[in-house]
């Protein structure tokens, strides 16, 4: 009898990470898993970094080329959707990896054979052999054309859930475009230089004489021009440098914490703006999140930084919903609130492709109600005279400058003070050879003080 059974796939062979890379974007739009989730599941029993790097970037360039590899697999299979089901993603990885004529990542016929190798390599898949090899070989016959068909859809012209696009536009008429582009770059490599440590500019030194680029591009932010692991930057293990966008680092300065304040960090996890209030003053600072496991990631991260902080400061960590005060709250006011809000990313699109497959286009709604009864109920712990600040990583109206006016008509104690409103991701920040790729991650930023009502 014949043995049917599919040869092994050698980690280091291209169509081994094709078929792990597949399987992530069936467990993202599938399952709704995280693409780093899925990437983490799918990738437990590999043992070589390279298969586990390649594993990981073909993921994420599928995610950022999905909308392309989508639309080719259905005009081209002439089917709405291919059996089984975790087929079409990894068609439409092949065919994302095609779609790019001028400088593919691979060459098209290394592509197309491994992609063959992939079908074989899988139970799952390897009645689909046949199918792969005719749909990938007729895009290469005549890919102009093919690619011209497929940018009658809005799909392929733009990467994205058509309906995110729409959101988009509708928030940012002029600029929506460049957002668009600037999500589908690469991300930059930005550190937060602990101010208890050095300087922006000393450390961004001290990695140009080491060989690696890097410059200043905001009061303790400095750009890496080539990204490293974080365990190869200089002072990392030390605590001397985080991972943190431009962005995100105006965060922590425009709350301007002061030594022996309370302060609260109502939405902390995974804890980049909990580290950095900590490193500008000694502060008693409470950290909540709803979520347990994302809250031992700001235990890890400040662990890490603490050995710096060489003052008075305190930290209490606690699992709650912030809005149920009676669940986490002593009573004793705060004199500063950072609301980093839970909200739909639409601001770090560029770091986390994986996020406008995820959403539904009713979560802008339901997140922004969360977002107001998170405020509401935050404002009632701040003392008079203190700070809230509110943040989201998002650029859509109802999360940001909606959300803020909205607040401050239901609150007549709330007098708003000078803050960058929405960042948008499209600008550099500063720096002049910093162009697209150093620009920032999409913000919005309120700060409100409370008075006592007269
Ligand atoms: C935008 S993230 C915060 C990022 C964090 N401030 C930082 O800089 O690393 C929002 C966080 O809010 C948490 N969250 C969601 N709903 C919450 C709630 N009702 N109360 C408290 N935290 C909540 C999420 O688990 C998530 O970690």
């Amino acid at each position: 009898m014949m043995n049917t059974k599919p040869p092994k796939l050698a980690e280091a062979s291209l169509a081994f990470a094709l078929l792990k890379a597949a399987a992530v974007l069936t467990r993202v739009l599938r399952e709704g898993r995280s693409l780093d989730q899925a990437i983490a599941q799918e990738t437990k029993g590999v043992k070589t970094p390279q298969a586990l790097g390649a594993i990981q970037d073909l993921a994420y360039f599928g995610m950022r080329h999905l909308g392309q590899g989508q639309v080719l697999t259905r005009l081209i299979s002439g089917k709405p959707l291919l059996s089984p089901e975790p087929l079409n993603e990894l068609m439409a990885l092949g065919f994302g990896l095609l779609w790019e004529g001028k400088n593919p990542k691979y060459p098209a016929h290394t592509v197309v054979d491994q992609m063959v190798y992939a079908c074989t390599g899988s139970e799952q898949f390897a009645r689909a052999k046949g199918l792969a090899n005719a749909c990938l070989r007729n895009f290469l016959r005549d890919a102009n054309t093919w690619r011209t068909k497929a940018l009658e859809d809005p799909l392929a012209q733009h990467n994205l859930p058509v309906w995110w696009v729409e959101q988009l536009k509708a928030g940012h008429p002029e600029q929506w475009q460049t957002v668009l582009a600037q999500a589908q770059s690469h991300p930059p490599l930005v550190v937060r230089v602990n101010s208890r440590c050095m300087t922006a500019q000393a450390y961004s030194d001290q990695l140009n004489a080491a060989g690696m680029a890097a410059s200043v591009i905001g009061p303790q932010a400095v750009w890496i021009e080539k990204p490293v692991p974080v365990s190869s930057l200089p002072g990392f293990e030390l605590g001397h440098v985080s991972v943190q966008d431009s962005a995100a680092q105006m965060a922590a300065p425009l709350l301007n914490p002061q030594n022996g304040q309370r302060i609260l960090d109502a939405c902390a996890a995974p804890g980049g703006k909990t580290g950095h209030l900590l490193e500008l003053a000694d502060i008693d600072l409470v950290a909540l999140d709803s979520s347990p496991h994302r809250l031992d990631r700001v235990e890890d991260n400040i662990r890490r930084i603490a050995p710096t902080l060489t003052g008075q400061w305190n930290l209490k960590l606690k699992v709650a919903q912030a809005e149920q005060l009676e669940s986490w709250w002593d009573g004793v006011p705060f004199d500063g609130i950072l609301a980093d809000v839970p909200c739909t990313g639409s601001g770090v699109v560029r770091r986390h492709p994986d996020i406008p497959w995820l959403r539904r286009p009713d979560d802008v709604a339901k997140l922004s109600r969360l977002q107001h009864k998170l405020l509401n109920a935050l404002w009632s712990t701040l003392k008079p005279g203190g700070t809230l600040l509110l943040v989201t990583c998002s650029i859509f109206p109802e999360e940001g400058p909606q959300l803020a006016a909205a607040f401050q008509d239901n609150h007549p104690d709330a007098v708003a003070h000078a803050a960058p409103g929405l960042v948008l991701p499209t600008s550099s920040t500063g720096s002049d050879n910093a162009g697209f790729e150093a620009s920032p991650d999409g913000f919005f930023y309120a700060k409100f003080e409370k008075s006592p009502i007269s």
